[in-house]
This record gives structure tokens, sequence and C-alpha cells, in this order.
């Protein structure tokens, strides 16, 4: 794995004569967690769309750059709101999806001990359809967790879970991907609290950093700090909503 890079995006998007966000600059630091939160349909998974390279419905008049200037294609690792999930594949051929279509040898042992950490293990011979949404929602984290990419961009990763599972899976999440350079969107302001290193709120106008608790995360659910940050971000953001 190459070093996880700072990533900077800048610039305005529309949606044919509406502008939907910017002009605005918005920096990933190298190796940290930045958590995205803002209204719906805001523009949140476009952004990480344009980070990927993908196509968009709209126009994009900026720039995304990575701080070692080398291209962020090939470097990412991508979990998509919908999971995406090969229906005629089983849980663990749709875990190594991504070596399989890249040509490369799957590597099955981590796969089978991510679908253990994520608690599908007695699943991994069915086929999706077996599942349920938030098991559905699991086999697409362990699909994503096991590309040792140093740039991680996960969209709504834990919406469909139960809390005890989703505080789980955080744990999970935090501790496969430290050190890398991740922007995980949601609309949890307890998942934001707890995760990120930077918290981001976007609007049509800018993108504007929360300040975060002060230690660092994985922070404990139950951690003051944390908890009255959590407070201030629902109380911010239900005011924004009126
Ligand atoms: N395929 C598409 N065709 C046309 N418009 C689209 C398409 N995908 C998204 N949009 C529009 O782009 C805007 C931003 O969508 P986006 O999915 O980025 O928002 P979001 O902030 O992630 O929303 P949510 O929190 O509901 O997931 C919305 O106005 C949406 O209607």
């Amino acid at each position: 794995m190459t070093v996880p890079p700072a990533i900077t995006l800048q610039g305005r998007y529309s949606l044919g004569d509406v502008d939907l966000f910017g002009p605005l600059s918005m920096q990933l630091p190298a190796g940290q967690w930045s958590c995205l939160l803002g209204p719906s349909g805001v523009g949140k998974s476009t952004i990480l769309r344009l980070i990927l390279g993908l196509s968009t419905s709209g126009q994009f008049e900026g720039s995304v750059q990575a701080e070692d200037g080398l291209p962020l294609r090939d470097r990412i690792s991508y979990m998509a709101q919908s999971d995406l999930l090969l229906p005629w594949l089983t849980v663990l051929e749709n875990t190594v999806l991504g070596a399989r279509l890249r040509g490369e040898t799957p590597d099955l042992p981590r796969a089978r001990q991510l679908l253990t950490r994520v608690g599908l293990e007695a699943y991994q011979s069915q086929t999706p359809a077996a599942l349920s949404g938030g098991m559905r929602q699991r086999a697409a984290l362990a699909r994503a967790l096991i590309e040792d990419r140093p740039v991680v961009l996960l969209d709504e990763p834990f919406s469909a879970l139960d809390a005890g599972t989703r505080a789980d899976m955080q744990e999970l999440a935090a501790e496969v991907l430290q050190g890398k350079t991740v922007l995980l969107v949601t609309h949890d302001p307890a998942e934001a609290s707890r995760l990120g290193h930077q918290i981001l709120l976007l609007s049509p106008k800018a993108a504007t950093r929360w300040t975060p608790p002060p230690t660092p995360p994985i922070r404990a659910l139950q951690d003051p700090a944390t908890l009255a940050c959590q407070a201030a971000l629902l109380a911010h953001l239900r005011g924004q909503a009126r």
C-alpha cells in the first residue's frame, strides 16, 4: 500500500441551471477520518463520485488533487450507499470480487476472517438473496475492508444496522482502516462524533469544519465530550433543517 495522501477538492457543482454546491474547498487530512454530514440531496454522494473520478449527472468546475500529485485512480476503496452485491455470486465470492476483477489471486483466508468479523461466517456460501438488509450491508463492508487501499470512501456504510451491530462495525472499520485517508458520509451525529478526526458540514455554500471531541477516535460511546459533540451537532443540524 502506498502512503495515504491528503486530498483537496475545490470547485463548484451544478445540475443544469441549478447550482448544487460551491464554490467550496474541502481538505481531507492524510491518514485520518473525515466525516461528512449535510442535508439530503446537498451533494455528499456526488463528492465521493467526484473523488472517485466517476461520471455524475451534473457539471463540476474544479479539481480533486492528492497532495503527492499522483493519480487517485486505483488507490481508492469505495463502499456505495447501495450494496452492489452481485446476486449470482456467493457472499465469499462477492467479498473478493475486486481481486477477481483485477485478475489477482483472492485472499480467501482474509475474506473468511473479515466475514467472521462482520458476523457472516455462516453465510459465506449463500447468495445475497438469503441476507437481510443489514447483513447485505455488512457483506458490502467486508468487501470494502478487504481492499488494502490508502484512500477509503464510505457512503453511509452502517445505516441499515441495529444500534449494537453499528457500534461493533464502527470499531471494526476504525481498526482495519487505521492510518488510511477515510471520507465517511453519514447522517448520524453520534457516528461522526465517535469516528471523525475531522467533521465537515456540507451546505450549498461551503464545507464547514465542526470541532470534533478533543480525544482521538475511535471514541468511547459514553465519553462525555463525545456525547456533548453529538448533542450540539444534532441541535445544529435540526436548526439548519428548519
Ligand atoms: N443519477 C442522477 N440523475 C439526476 N440527478 C441526480 C442523480 N444522482 C443524484 N442526482 C441529484 O444530485 C443531487 C445530489 O445528490 P447526492 O446523492 O449527491 O446527495 P446526498 O447529499 O448524498 O443525498 P442523501 O443524503 O439523500 O444520500 C440531488 O439533487 C439529486 O437529485
